[in-house]
């Protein structure tokens, strides 16, 4: 591939600072500290959890897939630590599947489930569970909104952490004395922990990966079940066809609880109604609600008031449950609560615009080949009318397939330009936050090959293939995301008067926390 390079004329590429190999050395990095009790020591614990990449690719080698045995392994986890399924129960789960807007749907329910305790007392806390995280680890467990302390996180972490190594098994345990569970497992029965510890009564669950053995799925009562947008991503996990990831999400559903659907391309709508079917429950699918027409949604767009619709009838379940005085009429308009839950959600890292000096920076976590072209779309509507070079700065690590989340984007872009010029500058970067110290504690992932980040080996096939795409951009390969974020400041210099680079950064919510992160020098939680 040497030759391919030599030829790119615009092609630059910077090499990785070597102080920072020693980040990718798993001796180095995954020293356990249990010892200590706080947060760091807590997500240096969890960091361990982490299965690693050469166990991941054996198993994807030899095609295990996971299968009913994580859900015996998670509902004997959490015997272990002293809880059965029904004392979730208490918790009144809200339930969400989907390839996208997941987080986006819990996130309005969350937020309209807020602005009615604001008011009525009810629901008395709220749990959110969601993933992955954009800034910080414990932004995966919040209530009433907001990321729970560091303290209290490393408080229940090691309760937790306690629990597992020191209670006996029970006979009907499926888990050997002494282990613990995986690291997203490890979160999901943090959080029940949390949430049960702490009193909550409406607790919104987003899915880790699919739904039938995802480990929030040891819930037998959820209060109402919602399935977002369906399309292709975890395809070695979930399998290479929509119908086959339909089935799998399909699998959150449970008989004697409402469930809701948005509209779905036919191949999902039809698993899901079978899937339904078979379980006996009352699947609906919901067209944009058109009580949504007044409310201001952002962005404003379909796929968001898809989010929205979905929200609205997930919070009106729960609260149709939770709340004895809450009845809805649909011939009336939305409550105020449900519009001001709707309008004053925060859903960081997703559709962001920031203002700086020279700089205008679009954020958006997209990382499949639609929720990009969706991405790419909002960017072009916020960037019309701006005369300043459009850059984008792109992250992907560990999947092949991204070579073709490309296309859409560069396309997109082009298309919705009135001269059909895409962008200028094309980065490519790995997900290594600093330039001089590496990853920030709670971004350390050992599930990827440290060699290919060492080398860029994804960054520089993706630079290849956006030449090939748009032979005029100039095309970067920048080994941290902090010095790609100073190469796009540095292309605003010398811009003539009323220009802004018009920056796009997208593909992966990591380099997209760690590019908030660094935009706004300290924690952005
Ligand atoms: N309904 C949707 N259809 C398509 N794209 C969407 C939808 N909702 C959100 N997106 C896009 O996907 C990005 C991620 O949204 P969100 O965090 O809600 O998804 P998620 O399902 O939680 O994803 P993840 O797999 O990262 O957990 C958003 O920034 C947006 O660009
Ligand atoms: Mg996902
Ligand atoms: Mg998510």
């Amino acid at each position: 591939m040497r030759h391919v390079f030599s030829v790119l004329r615009s092609l630059t590429v910077t090499t990785l600072n070597p102080k920072i190999i020693s980040f990718f050395s798993p001796s180095a990095s995954r020293t356990m500290a249990t010892q200590g009790r706080t947060y760091n020591d807590a997500i240096d614990a969890l960091n361990s959890l982490q299965t690693p990449f050469a166990q991941i690719e054996a198993r994807r080698k030899a095609g295990i897939r996971p299968d009913a045995t994580s859900l015996r392994e998670m509902r004997g986890y959490l015997a272990r630590i002293g809880y059965s399924s029904s004392d979730l129960d208490q918790l009144n789960i809200i339930h969400v599947a989907g390839t996208k807007g997941k987080g986006s749907t819990c996130a309005f329910v969350d937020s309209i489930l807020r602005q009615h305790r604001l008011r009525e007392k009810i629901p008395r806390k709220i749990g959110l569970f969601t993933s992955p995280h954009l800034i910080a680890v414990r932004e995966r467990i919040r209530i009433d909104s907001a990321p729970i302390s560091e303290n209290l996180f490393a408080r229940y972490f090691f309760e937790v952490w306690d629990r597992l190594e020191t209670n006996s098994a029970t006979a009907a345990e499926q888990v050997e004395p002494g282990t613990k569970p995986i690291y997203a497992r490890y979160l999901t029965l943090l959080s029940y922990h949390v949430f049960l510890s702490e009193g909550v009564d409406a607790a919104v669950y987003e899915t880790g990966i699919g739904g039938e053995f995802d480990a929030t799925n040891v819930v037998d009562r959820p209060v109402a079940s919602g399935i977002s947008t369906l399309g292709i991503d975890h395809v070695f996990v979930l399998g290479d066809t929509v119908d086959k990831i339909a089935w799998h999400k399909a699998g959150i559903m449970k008989p004697g609880s409402p469930a809701f659907t948005i509209e779905q391309v036919p191949a999902a709508a039809a698993v899901l109604r079978e899937r339904a079917a078979e379980k006996g429950v009352d699947l609906r699918v919901l067209e944009v609600d058109p009580r949504l027409e007044n409310v201001r949604i952002r962005p404003d767009a379909v796929f968001q008031k898809k989010n929205a619709t979905l929200a609205v009838a997930l919070a009106e379940a729960a609260l149709s449950k939770l709340d004895p005085a809450f009845s809805v009429d649909r011939s009336k308009p939305l409550p105020k609560e449900f519009v001001d839950g709707l309008e004053q959600v925060v859903w960081r890292g997703r559709c962001e615009v920031k203002q700086e000096e020279g700089v205008t920076w679009h954020v958006d976590g997209a990382h499949t080949v639609d929720s990009l072209k969706m991405a790419a779309r909002w960017f072009v509507d916020e960037a019309a009318g701006n005369k300043g070079p459009k850059v984008l700065i792109f992250n992907q690590q560990g999947r092949s397939e991204a070579v073709d989340f490309l296309d859409g984007l560069c396309n997109t872009v082009k298309k919705g330009d009135p001269a059909g010029k895409g962008f200028e500058h094309v980065i490519f970067c790995t997900n290594v936050t600093y330039a001089e110290t590496g990853y920030k504690r709670d971004f350390v992932n050992h599930q990827h090959n440290p060699k290919d980040i060492q080398n860029m080996t994804a960054q520089r096939v993706f630079a290849e293939k956006w030449t090939a795409l748009d032979p005029s951009a100039k095309v970067h390969v920048i080994p941290s995301i902090e010095e790609a974020i100073n190469t796009a400041r540095s292309l605003a210099e010398g811009l003539g008067e009323g220009q802004k680079v018009q920056a796009l950064i997208t593909g992966s919510l990591h380099l997209v926390g760690g590019a908030l992160g660094i935009l706004e020098q300290a924690d952005a939680l």
